[in-house]
């Protein structure tokens, strides 16, 4: 079966190693991985033999992403539901992770976005390395921050969320471990060792992991032009009320002191769709005030109205743009951030009306409705 070759699995004494196996794809999330994955890790949670759970990705990538182009055509057919089906499993595995009983450790040796991070960063030890590339860029993509994005931006340091969620700007590895995206920072060369240390874990117990984990942490300098470094502008300019005013906020900082990153965070946040732009910034907000569950309930009711295409089709062309003619030149509608209006972002959150058979997205209680602390030092 493919999603057999999709996710690899290892059996390593009481541990379990995936591995995300597309690597032509980026590893690309496609529904047979989720739904394999979601099967295997509810079966290791019932299992008393497994006691800790790794997760890695063949290849230059951890994940690239949710496999986009099936489900665009899909919604191109007017069958915008068999995506629904999709976007639910996806965050009915991100939060069976983000509430997991025993420890999972993340190997993020490559490229981490959107989807990718909802199958990581919820879980309770994110390794980044000197090869990680972290975005959230689904702004670009006419999409917004989804898997529980949320729930984990919002409860970066300040309004680094903000920025990371709306802008697709790119972290490194040390960018991921300053603003708690990331647990750790482990050499690339030293990844095989680690594996085979974490292997001999015989507990549970998620302080002998981190004992392992403390053993080979590399203490990363910040590059000199990081982004974090920024926290102050990105505070002024993030924190507010509405995306024209953090543009025009942006805007009047470039004026008093011009540099290549206020322009580039300005140039990045004119190119995205005004739509995703408005919602994405709502949905952070709101995120810093709910639960990881509601997050997910309130993102699966933001994604059908995005596939439904009613009040936009930007998902469409995003993914033609960059995905399919990688022209990176989309034509979004409406063009203009004072054309989407507040109504036309308040659809988005409500229930999707007038459709047989659709439900929201619901979720089961867990025993151990942990919020996974984000940000901080652990
Ligand atoms: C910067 C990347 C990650 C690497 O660039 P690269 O090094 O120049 O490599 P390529 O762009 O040539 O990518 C290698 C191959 O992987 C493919 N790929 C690379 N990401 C992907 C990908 N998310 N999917 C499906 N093939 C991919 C890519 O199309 C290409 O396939 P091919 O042209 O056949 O060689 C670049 O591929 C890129 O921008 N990828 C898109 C990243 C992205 O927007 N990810 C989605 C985040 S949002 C998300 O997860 C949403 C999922 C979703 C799901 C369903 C929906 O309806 C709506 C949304």
């Amino acid at each position: 079966m493919a999603s057999q070759s999709q996710v690899l699995v290892e059996e390593k004494s009481s541990v379990r190693i995936l591995t995300l196996n597309r690597p032509k794809q980026l590893n690309a999330l496609c529904f047979n991985m989720i739904s394999r994955l979601l099967q295997l890790f509810l079966a290791y949670e019932e299992d008393p033999s497994v006691k800790l759970v790794i997760l890695k990705g063949q290849g230059r990538a951890f994940c690239a992403g949710g496999d986009v182009p099936p489900v665009v055509n899909n919604i191109v057919q007017g069958k915008w539901r068999l995506g629904a089906d999709f976007f639910r499993d996806q965050y009915t595995l991100n939060y069976v992770m983000a509430t997991y009983s025993k420890p999972q450790v993340s190997i993020l040796n490559g490229i981490v976005m959107g989807a990718g991070a909802g199958v990581s960063i919820h879980g309770r030890f994110r390794i980044a390395t000197e090869n990680t590339v972290f975005a959230m860029p689904e702004t670009a993509l006419g999409l917004f921050p989804d898997v529980g994005a949320s729930y984990f931006l919002s409860r970066l340091p300040g309004f680094f969320g903000e920025y990371v969620g709306l802008t697709g700007a790119r972290l490194d590895g040390a960018e991921m471990l300053a603003c708690g995206l990331a647990t750790h920072f482990v050499l690339s060369s030293s990844l095989d060792a680690l594996e085979a240390d974490l292997c001999k874990v015989g507990s549970s117990d998620p302080s002998f992991v981190s004992t392992i984990l403390d053993a080979y942490t590399h203490h990363p300098y910040l590059k000199q032009k990081s982004a974090y470094y920024r926290l102050d502008v990105i505070d002024r300019c993030f924190s507010r009320r509405t995306v024209e005013e953090i543009i025009s906020a942006l805007e009047r900082e470039a004026t008093q002191e011009p540099d290549d990153w206020i322009l580039t965070t300005i140039r990045a946040l004119k190119k995205s769709s005004p739509s995703s732009l408005k919602i994405s910034l709502r949905s952070i907000r709101e995120g810093r005030l709910q639960g990881v569950g509601q997050c997910l309930i309130r993102e699966y009711r933001m994604v059908c109205h995005v596939m439904k295409g009613d009040l936009s089709k930007d998902l469409v062309e995003g993914c033609r743009a960059i995905l399919i003619d990688k022209d990176r030149n989309p034509k979004w509608k409406p063009k203009r951030l004072e054309d989407m209006k507040d109504n036309m972002v308040d659809q988005y959150f409500e229930r999707v009306e007038e459709e047989e058979r659709w439900e929201d997205l619901k979720l089961s209680p867990r025993n151990n409705l942990r919020a996974s602390k984000i940000a901080a030092k652990l």
